[in-house]
């Protein structure tokens, strides 16, 4: 049955020994070689948890377990809504399975990466995110 909520693509704020991992890009052209928070389309019938686990173990190969929200709900113009988890890595390493490279970056990187477009209102809030990791170690 279709939902009358708006398709969610989930996105992974994977956050380790104070460094936040981005993946870039392969496509579509406009947006390759951008770098962006490793995830997916939630398919139907899925939780945005169980589908952003799935999402990670083909992209990046690794068992994660799916937080609280991170920043603001973005609208995507095919009309889906971007949403972004806090994500805690329990097994393995990320591999770069889906994408062209994978980094940890710490703020002053994150800060000068090049983002996907539509993940860069959440830059503010994924600065705070390492900042407040950074500050629990
Ligand atoms: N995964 C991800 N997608 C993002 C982000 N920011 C952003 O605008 N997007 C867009 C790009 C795509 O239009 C859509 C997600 O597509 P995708 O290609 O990553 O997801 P998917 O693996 O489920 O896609 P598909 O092959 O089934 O089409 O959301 C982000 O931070 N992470």
């Amino acid at each position: 049955m279709q939902s009358d909520e708006a398709r969610e693509v989930g996105a992974a704020a994977i956050v380790a020994g104070g460094r936040l991992l981005l993946a870039q890009r392969v496509g579509p052209p406009e947006l390759a070689g951008l770098w962006e928070l490793p995830g997916g389309k939630i398919e139907p019938g899925e939780t945005p948890a169980e589908g952003l686990r799935r999402e990670l173990v083909e992209e990046l190969g690794v068992l994660t377990a799916v937080g609280g929200r991170v920043g603001a709900d973005v609208p995507l113009p095919n009309g889906m809504v971007l949403r972004a988890y806090r994500v805690t890595l329990l097994d393995g390493e990320p591999a770069a399975l889906e994408h062209s490279a994978v980094r940890w970056v710490g703020p002053a990187e994150l800060s000068a990466a090049e983002l996907v477009p539509n993940d860069r209102v959440w830059l503010p809030d994924l600065l705070t995110l390492l900042r407040v990791e950074s500050a629990r170690q």
